[in-house]
């Protein structure tokens, strides 16, 4: 008798997106495995955010699917979207609220327990250090206290899996080591984490599997062991994705 195959975390498949003539999206597939910590990388203007958004249920793909643990996210929004927790790249958030009230409305919106949502609240507040700031509008937040009050979002109502739009970006080192520390003990515990960066070194840190992804292709996927070949990260990213040095006369004009 053959074990079945466990179900991905995140599956996308044959997924494209177009913007006019530009092809974003250019059929991508990938398969993050359930209780993984998965790393997407690629250089600017890759498909990165376009790849997640179009995961998550935020934009529609021109054609292609997007599973979470077999839920297809545009035939069944409700049910996938309640197995994630989402940091998108561009923070729509209420503004004029304070960040313990983005939670308490974001938490009885998904309908949960007031007492829940309060205590975690409470509980991300504090462990984020957003709770010195409880009197401060997301208007007046710095980019960084918004990355955080987006997780503490994405976290609120315990989600299976997390998909994370450079989550640590202008976030300072003191608060990127206590995300670290609580998407590791979130994936320690059986959550899996699928986040875009471009800090190779992080990836290479936190992640267990990671997939390059360029032109709106994955051009290398798998267990991160495999993906870097016996090389560093950064090395293997600039060997498949190409680097254009820079000539000795360009820029001449800088050095006066
Ligand atoms: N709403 C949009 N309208 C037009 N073009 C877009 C739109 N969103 C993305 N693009 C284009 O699609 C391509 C992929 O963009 P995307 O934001 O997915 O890249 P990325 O890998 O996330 O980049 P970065 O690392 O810089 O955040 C880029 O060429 C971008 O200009």
């Amino acid at each position: 008798m053959t074990t079945p195959t466990p179900t991905p975390a995140l599956r996308l498949i044959g997924l494209s997106k177009a913007f006019g003539d530009k092809r974003a999206v250019d059929h991508v597939d990938l398969e993050v495995p359930g209780g993984s910590f998965f790393g997407l990388v690629g250089p600017n203007g890759a498909g990165k955010t376009t790849s997640l958004s179009m995961a998550v249920g935020l934009l529609r793909p021109d054609s292609g699917r997007a599973e979470i643990f077999g839920v297809d996210v545009w035939a069944d929004p409700v049910r996938a979207k309640e197995l994630i927790g989402v940091l998108p790249d561009s923070l729509g958030m209420p503004e004029r609220l304070t960040g313990r009230e983005v939670l308490t409305y974001l938490g009885l919106l998904r309908g949960m327990e007031p007492e829940a949502v309060a205590k975690r609240s409470q509980e991300l507040l504090e462990v984020l250090e957003l709770d010195r700031a409880d009197s401060t509008l997301v208007l007046e937040y710095s980019t960084g206290m918004r990355k955080k009050i987006g997780l503490a979002t994405a976290l609120l109502h315990a989600p299976k899996l997390l998909i994370l739009d450079e989550p640590l970006e202008a976030v300072d080192p003191v608060s990127a080591a206590t995300i670290k520390v609580i998407l590791q003990r979130f994936v320690a515990a059986g959550g899996s984490v699928v986040f875009s960066s471009h800090v190779m070194p992080v990836v290479e840190q936190l992640c267990d599997h990671v997939a390059v992804v360029t032109g709106g292709r994955v051009v290398a996927s798998g267990p991160l062991d495999e993906v870097r070949g016996g090389s560093t990260l950064e090395n293997r990213f600039v060997d498949l994705v190409g680097g254009q040095p820079v000539s000795a006369g360009e820029l001449s004009w800088l050095a006066s």
